[in-house]
This record gives C-alpha cells, sequence and structure tokens, in this order.
C-alpha cells in the first residue's frame, strides 16, 4: 500500500548504474570524499533506524563485500556508540575488503564492534545470533549486485526471511535489482528501505513493491549535484497525491455536454459483470455521459444496477459506426469475449478515429490478428497479455517491466499502461511513469474494467490519452488504498473502488461538505 513516508520522496526514478555514476561524479570529481559520503549514508540510515525501532533490542548487522557493507559497518559502530547490544557478521571475509569499506570495516572494530566471519561462526552460535536479533540491518548487497545472490549471499537472505525480526534494508533489499525490480533468486523482504542518493527504478516496480517495506530516501546532501553530473533519470514516479492537481476542473456553469460522452464497448454472453464495472467506473469519474454498447440480454441488469447509464443492445458490428459518431472517446474489451461478436466489435472500434482504451479481450484478439494504428489509444495489458503481444514469456515481461512496456509502445503506437505492482506508462514522447504503489486487493478480477472504466472517463474529459492513463492508475490504486482500510485486501471487490472514488474526486477538486445544520450543501 502507498505509505505515508513516500510522500517526501523525490519524483525522479534512475537506473542503479546511473546512481553509481552520480557517486562517482560526486567523488572522483572531488566534490566529497568517498569516505565521507559513507559516512552520511550510515548517519541517514542509523537516523531512520532510531526513528523507526528507538529501541530494537539485539542489532544483527549483516556487511557484504562491497561499499554497501561499508556503510552496514559504520551503522553497526554508530548503534555500537549508541549503547546496543550489536552483533555484526562479515558475509565476505573482511580482509580483502578495499577502499571506503575496508576503512569503514577497520573503523568498526576500532570503535568496539564485534565483528565475526561468517564463515568461522559454528552453527549453533549463528543460530544463537540470528534468533536473538530484534532487527536485521540488511547491508549485504547494494547497486553493484549483479545477477542472482550467491553463495553465503543467497543462505543469509533465506535466513532473514525466516526470521520474525523486522529488516532494515541499506540503500536497497539484497537481491532486488534496482533497476528493473527483478527477483532472480531470493531478495531480502524488508520493513524498511533507507535509499541514497538517487531513488532507483526497481524499487517501485515488479519485485520492488514487495521486498522494499516503506521507502525512505536521503540525498546525502549531495542533490545539487545530481544536474551536474549528466545522468538522467529513467523514469517519473507519480501517484495521486501529486496527479490529483491535473483534474480537469469543472466550472460553476457547466453541462453535461462539456465533459464527453464515453461509449463502453464491453459484454460478451456470461460477461456482462465486466462491462457493468467498466461502464460504472467511468460514470462515477466524471464523464459527461457513458454509453454501454453491449450483449442485448445485458441492457436490463445494466440499466437496474445504474440508471445513469445509457445501454444500447447490439449484436453486429454495423450497429456500433452511429454510437461511435456520437462518441468522444470508446472503450473495448472488458468481457469482450474473443468469439465473433467481440470480433466484430473490435473491429469497428479499431477502424474509427475515436480515442480509444483497449482492453483486456481486444488485446487478446489484436495479439492473434488486428494490428493498431499509431494515435490516440490506450493499450491495457496485464503481463499475461502484454506477453502475448509482444510474443516473449511473462517472466520476461517481469523481468524489465519498463523495457517491456517501451518496447510495446514502439510496436503499437498511443499510450501503453502495463498493469501490476508499479504500474508503468509510456506514451510517445517523454520518460515512462511509474505509478508508487501497489495493492494485493487489486489482484482481483473485475479491477481491470474498473480501470478502463476510469481511464475512459478521463480520456473523454481530457482527449489526452498518456494523462488519463496517468491520473486514473493513481487514482484506481488510490481508491483501492481506501477501501483496504476499512475492507482488506482478500475481500475487497470492484465495487468497493469505485465506491470511493468520488471522494476521491471531489477532494482533488476541492469540494467540501461543511458539518452542522447546513450539512449536505458544497461549498
Ligand atoms: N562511495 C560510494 O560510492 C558510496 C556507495 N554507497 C553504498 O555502496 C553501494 C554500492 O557499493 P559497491 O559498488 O561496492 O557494490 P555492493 O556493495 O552492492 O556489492 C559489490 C560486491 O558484491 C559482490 N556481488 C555482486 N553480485 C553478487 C551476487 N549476485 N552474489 C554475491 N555477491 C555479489 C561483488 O563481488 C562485490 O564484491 C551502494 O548500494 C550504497 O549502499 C554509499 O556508501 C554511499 C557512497
Ligand atoms: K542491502
Amino acid at each position: 500500500m502507498n505509505d505515508a513516508g513516500s510522500h517526501s520522496l523525490p519524483e525522479t526514478l534512475y537506473s542503479a548504474d546511473a546512481v553509481r555514476e552520480i557517486d562517482r561524479y560526486v567523488i572522483e570529481g572531488g566534490h566529497v570524499d568517498g569516505f565521507e559520503l559513507m559516512q552520511r549514508a550510515a548517519a541517514a540510515t542509523f537516523r531512520h533506524l532510531v526513528k523507526v525501532w528507538p529501541e530494537p533490542g539485539s542489532l544483527l548487522v549483516l556487511c557484504g563485500a562491497g561499499n554497501n557493507g561499508g556503510d552496514g559497518y559504520l551503522v553497526a559502530a554508530s548503534a555500537v556508540r549508541h549503547g546496543w547490544s550489536v552483533a555484526c557478521v562479515a558475509v565476505a571475509d573482511p580482509q580483502r575488503l578495499q577502499g571506503d569499506a575496508r576503512r569503514a570495516w577497520q573503523k568498526a572494530e576500532s570503535d568496539g564492534v564485534p565483528v565475526q566471519r561468517w564463515q568461522d561462526l559454528e552453527p549453533t552460535v549463528a543460530d544463537r545470533l540470528f534468533d536473538g536479533a530484534g532487527l536485521i540491518v540488511d547491508a549485504m548487497l547494494g547497486t553493484g549486485v549483479r545477477g542472482a545472490p550467491r553463495g553465503d549471499f543467497a543462505d543469509l537472505i533465506a535466513r532473514c526471511n525466516a526470521l520474525a525480526a523486522p529488516v532494515l534494508a541499506v540503500d536497497l533489499p539484497s537481491g532486488l535489482d534496482a533497476t528493473t525490480g527483478q527477483v532472480a533468486g531470493e531478495a531480502v523482504k524488508a520493513d524498511l528501505t533507507v535509499t541514497f542518493i538517487g531513488l532507483k527504478t526497481g524499487l517501485f516496480t515488479g519485485q520492488g513493491p514487495a521486498v522494499t517495506g516503506r521507502v525512505v530516501f536521503d540525498d546525502l546532501d549531495v542533490a545539487a549535484l545530481v544536474p551536474r553530473s549528466g545522468q538522467k533519470p529513467q523514469a517519473w514516479r507519480r501517484n495521486w497525491q501529486s496527479l490529483a492537481a491535473s483534474l480537469p476542473r469543472r466550472p460553476a456553469t457547466a453541462h453535461k455536454g462539456r465533459f464527453g460522452h464515453l461509449l463502453v464497448v464491453a459484454g460478451d454472453r456470461g460477461f456482462g459483470g465486466a462491462a457493468l464495472l467498466a461502464a460504472e467506473a467511468a460514470a462515477r469519474s466524471g464523464a459527461g455521459l457513458v454509453t454501454l454498447a453491449t450483449r442485448p440480454e445485458h441492457v436490463a441488469p445494466a440499466l437496474t444496477r445504474c440508471p445513469s447509464l445509457m445501454v444500447q443492445g447490439v449484436i453486429h458490428g454495423s450497429e456500433l459506426p452511429p454510437l461511435l459518431a456520437r462518441a468522444t472517446a470508446v472503450v473495448c474489451g472488458p468481457g469482450l469475449g474473443q468469439g465473433s461478436w467481440g470480433q466484430q466489435m473490435l473491429q469497428q472500434v479499431l477502424v474509427s478515429e475515436v480515442p480509444q482504451i483497449l482492453d483486456a479481450d481486444a488485446l487478446n484478439l489484436m495479439a492473434t490478428r488486428v494490428p493498431v494504428r499509431a494515435g490516440n489509444h490506450v493499450l491495457t495489458p496485464h503481463p499475461g497479455e502484454a506477453a502475448r503481444l509482444l510474443g516473449v514469456s511473462v517472466p520476461e515481461v517481469e523481468a524489465d517491466r519498463l523495457a517491456a512496456a517501451v518496447s510495446l509502445q514502439q510496436t503499437f503506437g498511443g499510450t501503453v499502461l502495463l498493469k501490476g505492482a508499479g504500474t508503468v506508462i509510456v506514451g510517445d514522447e517523454g520518460l515512462p511513469t511509474v505509478i508508487d504503489g501497489s495493492n494485493p486487493g487489486l489482484a482481483t478480477g473485475g479491477m481491470g474494467d474498473v480501470l478502463s472504466g476510469i481511464i475512459a472517463a478521463l480520456l473523454a474529459q481530457t482527449g489526452d490519452p498518456r494523462a488519463s492513463a496517468e491520473m486514473a492508475a493513481a487514482l484506481h490504486l488510490a481508491a483501492a488504498d481506501r477501501a483496504s482500510r476499512q475492507r482488506g485486501f482478500m475481500g475487497l471487490l470492484p465495487m468497493d473502488v469505485i465506491d470511493r472514488l468520488p471522494e476521491l474526486l471531489g477532494a482533488a477538486e476541492g469540494v467540501v461538505v461543511p458539518a452542522g445544520p447546513n450539512s449536505g450543501m458544497l461549498e
């Protein structure tokens, strides 16, 4: 779930290599000495550690073979100076450490940190260290990690994850690829990640959100040097907090004709619910008018459930053009099925000029036959649909979600929204956007239909496919987070998410409902 602490995070995301280059620029450019930077990293880590765990009990610090380990040795030294009970385990032989990391280890030793080599530990002693830990500091692998953790690193990561003690990850959870968010073997599951200098993209997409816990950031006082380093961000980090202000404003004299007429083409036999979820989400997201074109048998239930919709039963594709002619945007896909009804409908949508969202079965049908012209469309694949469209496997998509989304955009044009934790949005220009946050309650049938309804409603109002996709993904997540506070994750339903849309939109519009005798009047 989105975390309150992330509000102060920067909005730019960098690859791990870009952050390493920034480090290099800062140090080799003579701006800040490498050991001084490491001391700042350790001090920042310790500051956050004390804030979250003022009395952690015994601290177990696991240090790797590089500068991430160096940070760990200095954190251990701070803890000893603080009078805490500390155990420090060197996963790699500290005698072989080099440079700043070596200096950090020596400082820890001279400050009285009891450093023990993992390889020298008797199994019973190792068990005691782990079982007695009140808090684990993971300083094993940082931005220098390459591939799946090997040897003792893999064992220690598994051991950390088997314990109930909380974990603080230094810079990133060991085992996570901080650029892509991929976990090739196993990654430490942290409760808090304190990350430095630049936010890394992989903390926010792929497996990142599942292993970082809360993310806090410290610029180590070198923020002013970042633009001068020549390193460019890889993506934007956005959430509802940062996007709500771009919501289209409604003048007091507004009439329904100003907010677009959305056509929802959805719901083959047996899939009427998907059509209704998309249409109702759209109606709740400010579309002026919503027409649902669906199988005739869904007309009566849809009208009963949501009388603000116009619902049209359609049997042949030839019935769509007049409806498309009146639409400012169209969403095609929820519950469309892959039979001839769905194919006919999709065909009509694809040949129209109307700005369009292509979702679910529309993407499955496209993957087998219909190429998309470049333009004003939004594709909203989940990783499985993305894999089919790209002709690769799902793990290949998940291994680098940003690259997969970019590749889809280059193939199909328009805007691509790749679903999943850390939703990625790519348009035909500008950096990709990563939506910060994830909610496991969204892994339920119908949630995607709600998302396409929201995107489509915003597209009908703004005419801007990319901005609509970004706002909708952030709003959808914020609504799910809000609903989860009452309903948890397992029992969350798409209707719960739709129910929270108006209050989030209202708050973004600055609508306030006063308490007291005039309650109910807007001011
Ligand atoms: N001076 C600097 O550049 C600063 C670096 N900082 C820290 O330094 C980290 C980067 O340090 P390094 O570049 O030394 O890299 P790391 O400390 O991330 O790790 C490099 C070491 O891990 C080993 N390794 C790599 N992949 C492995 C795998 N799959 N399995 C097992 N071992 C593996 C390598 O052989 C190497 O010895 C950052 O994440 C940050 O924590 C901070 O101290 C701030 C200043
Ligand atoms: K780490």
